[in-house]
């Protein structure tokens, strides 16, 4: 079992309060003495009925931050499990020019914010920033929007979707929008959408100010003339809309928004016409980019070929999902900042909190799920480091999935009109990985992964075993990027895919 002493907990917080690192001076800042002793309590509290070790924070003076370079076409610099660190120079990326680009911009930060500033041995893309508080908002590359702030453990999550051309992507939670804009941007990468290309971003967040936030980061992005992006103002558990099959498609929701008048447009062929009256209307989006709302990037012939080529489920699906911000300091802070103390007790850290959290987030699992095409990829992520949040959402999720039996899963496809003729007493689900353990042994084996290096976290990427049939074993596989070892924020991964057979 994890050590649970509250005592060590308390002292640890105490230890963060007085040292330099960013929650120290934040909260010293910020908080009267009382409360900043009624919130370490109550968060060593946390950590203790979580199960979590509480030296998760002492290395948080070290922790670096990471910027992206936005015309960079980030991926990862490995294509297989990584048993050793790399050196930088087997990291280096093959095309010179964009390496020396790189250089020059790390150079140009290194310069200017006075510390360190390498490219990621992990990411092509990102540079590494030794200083964690570190303001990039001022430096030149930052104001002239060559690069963006995200954390590691976010571009990590971004790219395990394994984003390939024409994808329809779903991100259920995607405000503020960090891993949202890197998926478009990689989207934008394989090209302006054409009767050949023809992928989509929806994102979908319950929050109209982070939605806000999301909206005005999608309109200063780069990639935004070349990506067909939309976002809904809803609830993640019950969003049910398809991807748009077409630019002119969502020209189509906006005009009949006002007056239906397009369906009987005398430029649109009748049989284009009689397949718009057959499907009915979707929801607005909240916001959709210029590619969706415009019609005129196709010609006729092809929007009615576009149109057979419907694709009513998404090929990846993010549920990056509210939780309780336990493993990011940078969450934590800023939570904590804006909080008072009622606020953390109802909000926060209290039981109630904990286990309505625990219930969204399956919630959202669920639907994300449902949204997915076979063959899909899910991605679930928190920045928790509870279990509770975590595998116990997985195992949940899991045990549900396994109760349902072939006719529930038959009928769920048929309902969204997924191509019957695939529909088999075989479609199934799995984790991308074997399974050995029982749910009993949850908590040991999670043990073990808070051990593990940044390096054989890639493994989430690469080590992709299609196995049938999955069970609870498969949660060796979800990772935790545990702050102390990883070099970035907390974070906890699990890739599932719908498998087709
Ligand atoms: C961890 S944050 C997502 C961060 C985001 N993916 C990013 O990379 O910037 C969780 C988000 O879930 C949203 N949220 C909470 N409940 C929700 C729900 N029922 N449906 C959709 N979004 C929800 C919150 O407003 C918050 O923006």
């Amino acid at each position: 079992m994890l050590d649970r002493s509250h005592q060590n907990s308390i002292s640890t917080l105490q230890n963060i309060s007085t040292d330099s690192s960013p929650l120290a001076k934040n909260s010293s800042t910020i908080f009267t003495p009382t409360l900043q002793t009624t919130w370490l309590d109550k968060i060593s509290a946390f950590y203790s009925k979580n199960n979590l070790e509480n030296n998760i924070y002492d290395s948080v003076t070290n922790l670096p931050r990471y910027v992206r370079v936005v015309s960079f076409p980030c991926k990862f610099l490995s294509t297989g499990p990584l048993t050793r660190p790399l050196t930088l120079s087997a990291t280096c990326c093959k095309n010179k020019k964009l390496q020396d680009e790189l250089l020059h911009l790390a150079a140009l930060l290194e310069k200017e914010l006075d510390c360190s500033v390498t490219p990621s041995k992990i990411i092509l893309g990102l540079l590494r920033i030794s200083n964690g508080s570190a303001k990039i908002k001022n430096t030149t590359p930052y104001r002239s929007g060559q690069i963006i702030g995200i954390d590691l453990s976010s571009a990590i999550t971004a790219l395990s979707l394994q984003i390939c051309p024409n994808d329809h992507i779903l991100d259920l939670c995607c405000a503020p929008g960090g891993k949202l804009l890197l998926a478009s941007d990689i989207l934008a990468g394989f090209g302006v959408p054409s009767i050949n290309s023809y992928g989509s971003i929806t994102g979908v967040d319950i929050s109209s100010h982070r939605l806000s936030t999301c909206k005005n980061l999608i309109k200063k992005s780069n990639s935004l003339g070349k990506i067909r992006i939309r976002l809904f103002l809803e609830d993640g558990t019950k969003f049910n809309t398809m991807p748009p099959d077409d630019q002119w498609w969502d020209y189509t929701y906006h005009k009949n928004a006002n007056k239906k008048r397009k369906r009987s447009d005398p430029s649109l062929t009748p049989h284009v016409t009689s397949k718009l009256n057959s499907v009915p209307l979707c929801k607005m989006p909240w916001y959709s980019s210029k590619l969706l709302r415009l019609p005129c990037l196709l010609t006729s012939k092809h929007k009615s070929l576009v149109l057979l080529k419907k694709t009513p489920l998404y090929d990846k699906v993010l549920v990056d999902a509210e939780c309780t911000h336990d493993g990011s300091l940078v969450h934590l802070t800023k939570y904590i900042s804006n909080s008072t103390n009622a606020k953390l007790d109802n909000d926060f850290l209290s039981d109630h909190r904990a286990d309505s959290v625990a219930n969204l987030q399956f919630n959202l699992l669920l639907n994300g799920w449902n949204s997915l095409k076979p063959d899909g990829i899910l991605i679930y992520s928190t920045c928790s480091l509870s279990y509770k949040q975590n595998e116990e959402v997985i195992a949940r999720f899991l045990s549900y999935m396994n109760s349902k039996n072939s006719n529930l899963i038959r009928k769920f496809y048929q309902a969204t009109s997924y191509n019957t003729k695939k529909i088999s007493e075989n479609h199934i689900f799995s984790i991308e990985y074997p399974t050995i353990e029982p749910l009993d042994q949850i908590e040991n084996f999670s043990k073990d992964l808070l051990a593990v290096s940044p390096l054989q976290l890639e493994h989430i990427n690469f080590a992709l075993l299609n196995v049938t049939n999955s069970d609870l074993a498969s949660l060796r596989k979800c990772i935790r990027l545990d702050p102390r070892v990883s070099d970035t924020s907390g974070m906890f991964i699990s890739k599932i895919r719908k498998n087709v057979f």
